[in-house]
């Protein structure tokens, strides 16, 4: 690290633990240190010693526009004059929810939230509430937000971090948990069969994003949906990376299935904090104030969020900016196995749409068993050699990247000359 960057870093470490404010920031998970990030624009982020980098976190998925977009920026200018929170209604926050029925299927009535760790809780609570059972299944490697029944066998930094059941989450918060295997529609149904009229809902990634990206198989979704309609669970689609990110309408798109509840984030809040959970207005009816689950937030639906949200959905809305997203990856990691059997080097990549992930696997990649038989060490490696050539990687083997509109082709020829000498270095370690 650099002059600035090392004494930031040493500095934060005495007010803040680990000297970040969410634990994947911290570089552990690459063994090295953070850069602290002083300014980001289009498609590069610049740390605090005024380095430049190629982005592909992306502030882990909302800028898909790429950083500091001028008509979002202005949006919000504009919106500060008019004060930054009511803690009352907006015919913004109508706007976005409109917008967002109008556009996401089986969206019929939306709440909103200020992160996606709120949606996920309030959806499963709901979920709940609704059914009148206790028990949820989520899947190994996954991750839905830091609330206590989700932080079990979770992906994300508690994998990172070696604790994907966290510390502090007691035996009766985690004990209505089922945890199944991603792509394992057997797995699911033995735990159907095991907790008969137990079970609420059924919680997933519709592309697996925090074991690094690991999309669905052929039949994993739809079997998902024929099994919650067999055993009366609600299906929630966890959409707060996928969501506007694998294309515009999201994965049920995609994938061609139906959600009863569906969960947002990241992208919907331009870059502010932002959450939501919606669905059929049969089960969405019965939040408070119109039902008895009860659901809350003074910040909730932020005039600034949405402002900065709706102004960057509005612009994403075209295919071609989708067509662009998916040539953009495929260019990209294209390039990548290329010179990856160039070099000799293991290595596989997952892609959905604007979402991809690298491994340097021999072998697919299709659950949290099989990523973590990628060669950890050898992404490690690949991540720092590349740091130091100005291209920021997600600091963990465990997340997926992410592509933005304001990535240009030079950019790209740019990280791939350089995984081409990261490649080289690797190669010639390995014999
Ligand atoms: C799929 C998924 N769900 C939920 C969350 C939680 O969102 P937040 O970090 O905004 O609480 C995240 C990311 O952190 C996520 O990737
Ligand atoms: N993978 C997480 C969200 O998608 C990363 C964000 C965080 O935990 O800080």
């Amino acid at each position: 690290m650099t002059k600035v960057n090392t004494s930031l870093f040493t500095e934060s470490k005495n007010y803040i633990p680990g000297g970040v404010n969410s634990p994947v920031r911290a570089f552990t998970g690459v063994n090295g240190d953070p850069l602290f990030i002083s300014k980001a624009d289009k498609a590069y982020l610049y740390d605090a010693d005024g380095k430049r980098y190629v982005d592909f976190v992306g502030s882990w998925g909302p800028a898909i526009l790429g950083h500091n977009h001028s008509e979002v920026a202005q949006a919000v200018k504009q919106a500060v004059d008019n004060g930054l929170s009511f803690g009352a209604p907006t015919a913004i926050e109508l706007e976005m929810a409109a917008y967002l029925c109008q556009e996401i299927p089986n969206l019929e009535m939306v709440r909103m939230v200020s992160s996606g760790t709120e949606a996920t809780m309030s959806a499963i609570r709901l979920a709940r509430g609704y059914t009148g059972r206790d028990k949820i299944i989520k899947f190994a490697g996954c991750y839905h937000g830091h609330s206590d029944s989700l932080l079990v066998n979770a992906g994300s930094g508690a994998l990172t971090q070696g604790t994907p059941s966290s510390a502090g989450v007691t035996k009766g918060a985690a004990q209505d948990t089922l945890v199944a295997t991603y792509n394992d529609l057997a797995s699911v149904e033995q735990l159907f069969v095991n907790n008969p009229e137990q079970i609420a809902c059924v919680i997933v990634e519709p592309v697996a994003g925090n074991m690094n990206c690991v999309p669905p198989v052929e039949g994993f979704l739809t079997g998902l949906r024929a099994l919650c309609d067999k055993y009366g669970a609600v299906l929630i689609f966890d959409e707060v990376m996928t969501g506007f990110r694998v294309a515009f309408k999201g994965s049920q798109e995609v994938f061609n299935v139906n959600a009863d509840l569906i969960t947002l984030g990241k992208i919907i809040g331009g870059g502010m904090p932002v959450g939501a959970f919606g669905g059929k207005k049969e089960i969405m009816q019965h939040i408070a104030p119109l039902g008895p689950v009860y659901q809350a937030g003074t910040l909730s639906g932020n005039p600034i969020s949405m402002t900065a949200g709706l102004t960057t959905l509005k612009l994403l809305n075209k295919a071609e900016n989708y067509q662009q997203l998916t040539q953009s990856v495929d260019y990209l990691t294209q390039g990548l196995v290329s010179l990856a059997q160039k070099y000799d080097l293991p290595f596989t990549v997952n892609k959905v749409g604007g979402m991809f992930g690298i491994f340097f696997s021999q072998q697919p990649v299709t659950n949290l068993e099989t990523a973590q038989q990628a060669d950890i060490n050898l992404f490690k490696k690949f991540h720092a050699l590349m740091l130091e050539q100005g291209v920021y990687l997600a600091p963990s083997a465990f997340e997926a990247s992410f592509m933005s509109l304001a990535h240009t082709t030079a950019d790209l020829d740019f990280v791939l000359a350089a995984a081409e000498q990261a490649f080289i270095t690797l190669s010639k370690e390995d014999k």
